[in-house]
Parts: C-alpha cells; structure tokens; sequence
C-alpha cells in the first residue's frame, strides 16, 4: 500500500483530517491540490477563472497518477478526483481509500465564508453543493474501501476512527463487515 487517500466534498476536511491522519501514522502528507497550486504557481481558483475546468481536471489527473506511484503517504485530493475514471481506478487500486462523507448543509455551514472553492462561488452555494452531492456520492463509494461520517465528530475523533479502521485491517484486504464498509464489492488488489 502506497498512500491512504481521502476523498469527498469540498469542506468534508480531506486536507484538515488527512494532516492531522499523516502526524499520527509519522507519514508525510500530499495534498493534490496543493501540489497544483506549487506547480501552476497560482490558486487553483484563478486557473480555473483563466484555463477552465477541463484544464484543471487534466492537471489533477497527472498529479494523481504520479502521487499514486510515489513513495507512502497520506493523500487528501481535490473535491472532484473522482470524476475521472483513471482516477478513480489509480487511487482504488494503489490506496487505501476513506471517503469522508457529510451531508451538504453541514458542508455549506463549514463553507459559507470561504471564497477559495470556486464551484461554490455561485448564488446558491447550499444547492450546489445538494447537486455535486447528488452526483459524486455514488462515485466516492465506488472508489472508497472506507466510508467516514464526518458531520458532528471532530477532527481527532475522525482520525481516531480512521486509526481504528488502519489496525483491524492493516494489509488493505477486506476481513469481513466491520460496520462501515463501502458496499462496494471486493477489493482489487
Ligand atoms: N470534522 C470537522 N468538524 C468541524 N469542522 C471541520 C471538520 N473537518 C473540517 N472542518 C473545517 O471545515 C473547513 C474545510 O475543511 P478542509 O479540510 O479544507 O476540507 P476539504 O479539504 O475536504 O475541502 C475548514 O475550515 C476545517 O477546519
Ligand atoms: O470539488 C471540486 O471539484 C474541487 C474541489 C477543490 O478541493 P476541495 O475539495 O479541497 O475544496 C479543488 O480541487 C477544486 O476547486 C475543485
Ligand atoms: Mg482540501
């Protein structure tokens, strides 16, 4: 196992948790979105303003191949990883995956302020986020081998459950239910 990989929404706490996950397993921590940001030498927001989204997605995707092929590490991506199909097979493949899950009103409240996610830069943020829901859920549970509810717990408690989840199953293959499986069919590797 390469990298243990968070996934979800914007502001699920893929990049609060996934830090905090990487000090406690004394590994380093990859953020994709800021390995573009490094590499663009600019927000991610002003790239998508200036390139648009395609472009953007293109990026993510080499980023995600090539950190997925790296040395072990803890991997929070970018809302949107799993959009593409490579992507969602590199990171099921060569990780270990947690979705981190929250409904979209806990999401928008965690949110609200934040002028950095610019698909959430619309009128209507709280209904963007029930339409990105609505249309990434079922492809996070495709990619997760983890689903973590992230609505009330906190950070610590998130990744003492994530800790919990490592140990019962520490090789990446599946030892029967343990509660909060994603019911997504047999492990890969
Ligand atoms: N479990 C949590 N409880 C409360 N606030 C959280 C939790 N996880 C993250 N946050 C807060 O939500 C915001 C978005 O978190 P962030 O880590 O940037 O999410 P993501 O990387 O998934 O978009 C931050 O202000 C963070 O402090
Ligand atoms: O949901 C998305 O499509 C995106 C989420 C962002 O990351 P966060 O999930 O950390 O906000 C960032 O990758 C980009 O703005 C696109
Ligand atoms: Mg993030």
């Amino acid at each position: 196992m390469s990298a243990i990989v968070l996934i979800g929404l914007p502001g699920a706490g893929k990049t609060t948790v996934g830090r905090q996950l990487a000090r406690r397993l004394q590994l380093p921590f990859v953020d994709s979105d800021q390995v573009i940001e490094d590499r663009l030498g600019c927000t991610i927001r002003a790239f998508f303003e200036r390139e648009g989204e395609p472009a953007f997605r293109d990026l993510e995707e080499a980023v995600i191949d090539e950190l997925t092929r790296g040395p072990a590490c803890v991997l929070s991506t970018g809302g949107g990883a799993v959009l593409r199909p490579a992507n969602r097979r590199h990171l099921r493949e060569r990780g270990r995956v947690f979705y981190l899950r929250a409904a979209p009103e806990d999401l928008f409240r965690r949110l609200r302020h934040d002028r950095t996610r610019p698909l959430l830069q619309v009128a209507d943020p709280l209904r963007r986020l029930r339409e990105l829901y609505a249309a990434r859920d079922p492809l996070y549970r495709e990619t997760a081998h983890h689903v973590v509810e992230t609505g009330r717990p906190s950070v610590t408690l998130l990744v003492h459950r994530m800790l919990a989840q490592l140990e019962l199953d520490p090789s990446g293959v599946a030892q029967g239910s343990s509660g909060d499986e994603a019911p997504s069919g047999p492990r890969e590797k």
